[in-house]
């Protein structure tokens, strides 16, 4: 892989590669853009099958960060760190605590939350280390585990996309096919159950399919069978690039809308979704509420005003379609736009000198 061509071709302004014996930490974290301030993204933790797979999850997963952020109005650039590992056997607490002493050597320019494959107890680990975490233990006075939160945000923008999709933004009696039942969709389920919705849910993990059956009285199908079901609303909710040439045929859906980040394989299968009457939400705004969340930390946290903040994505999506009917453009280009823009204007306004800590000559 010839790296440098890589981070070229989307501009990214780092790659850090972390690498601690002892633990067996390989972590990589991907700075894509910190115009808009610090890089904030989430670490995940998966097992890749090469480095080559790892490197590009990362590097996809930090830049959509940029956008998620600058579309929250969020003074925060994209990042996100990979951690080649399974979850479920290779943690450890030497490998955390390594991990945070590498984001602490970066003094700031990244800052880490959960991801898939990541809890709070890990980023307490983290935190052990480094003071540029979020999404620790309540107790810290942190915002705790975002994915509560990115479900609900992701709940109120299935709702926008309902709205546009069927003109009517209620989604009691509507079937939505979820893919992935883990930490942000078991949340989601429950506000769709609660509104009367209909759940088919499918998953790789036997007991978090029993979980939601039991819980919520959903339907369980096989993964493969979830792009083809007779539904209203199809619900991506575990790994990204499931929006491709293979699944788009079988999708019998009115509107896309899930927590997946990274949701559509390339730029096209967007445009596919939009030629064949789909509703896309697109993911890095639908998906916002947990970084929305976590970054209240910054300012000390408040539920109040972070949750506040959460409610807007109701307005983001229901914009991007405004904008994308505006501009003949589909929803995923809408968005981009909103966010490229929102990066242009601060990367201009900030074209004065700031006097900042290094530039004090007393110092010598
Ligand atoms: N946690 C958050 O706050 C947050 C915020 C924004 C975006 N996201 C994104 O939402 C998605 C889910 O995140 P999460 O935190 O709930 O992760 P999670 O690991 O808790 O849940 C993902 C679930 O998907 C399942 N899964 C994986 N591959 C599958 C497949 N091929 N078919 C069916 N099921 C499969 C896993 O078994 C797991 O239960 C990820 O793409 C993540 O990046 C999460
Ligand atoms: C909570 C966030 C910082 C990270 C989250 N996993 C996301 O993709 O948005």
């Amino acid at each position: 892989m010839e790296i440098f061509k890589k981070m070229e071709e989307h501009d990214y302004e780092q790659l850090v590669f972390c690498q601690d014996k002892n633990s067996g930490l390989k972590a990589i974290i991907c700075i894509h853009d910190t115009t808009l301030g610090p890089a904030l993204g989430g670490t995940r933790m998966w097992n890749y099958a090469t480095e080559e797979e790892a490197i590009e999850d990362a590097i996809r997963l930090g830049r959509g960060m940029t956008y998620k952020n600058a579309a929250a109005g969020l003074n925060l650039g994209g990042g996100k760190t990979v951690i080649i590992g399974d979850p479920l056997k290779d943690k450890n607490e030497e490998m955390f605590r390594a991990f945070g002493r590498f984001i602490q050597g970066l003094n700031g320019r990244y800052i880490t939350a959960e991801d898939v494959g990541t809890t709070v107890a890990d980023m307490d680990l983290i935190h052990e280390e480094t003071d540029f975490v979020t999404g620790i233990s309540p107790a810290f006075g942190s915002s705790g585990n975002p994915s509560p939160v990115t479900a609900y945000g992701c709940y109120i923008g299935m709702k926008a996309a309902a709205l546009e999709a069927f003109g009517d933004d209620s989604l009691e009696g509507k079937t939505i096919a979820v893919q992935g039942v883990g930490n942000v969709a078991y949340t989601l389920c429950k506000h769709l159950h609660e509104e009367g919705a209909k759940l088919i849910v499918t998953d790789i993990n036997q007991e978090a399919v029993d979980r939601a059956v039991n819980d919520f009285g959903a339907t369980a199908v096989g993964p493969n069978d979830i792009y083809s079901q007779e539904a209203d609303i199809f619900a991506p909710c575990a790994m990204g690039a499931i929006i491709n040439d293979d699944t788009i045929p079988q999708l019998k859906v009115k509107v896309v809308a899930g927590s997946a980040n990274n949701q559509l394989k390339e730029a096209r299968h967007g445009d596919e979704l939009e030629a064949r009457g789909i509703v896309y939400a697109p993911d890095f705004v639908i998906n916002s509420g947990g970084v929305i969340n976590v970054a209240d930390e910054l300012y000390g946290y408040n539920n109040e005003r972070a949750m506040k903040r959460v409610e807007t994505i109701y307005d983001s999506i229901t914009k991007i379609f405004e904008i994308s009917k505006r501009d003949n453009v589909p929803s995923y280009i809408a968005a981009d736009r909103m966010a490229e823009e929102r990066i242009e204007r601060v990367r201009t306004s900030r074209s004065q000198f700031l006097r900042n800590e290094h530039n004090i000559l007393s110092r010598r």
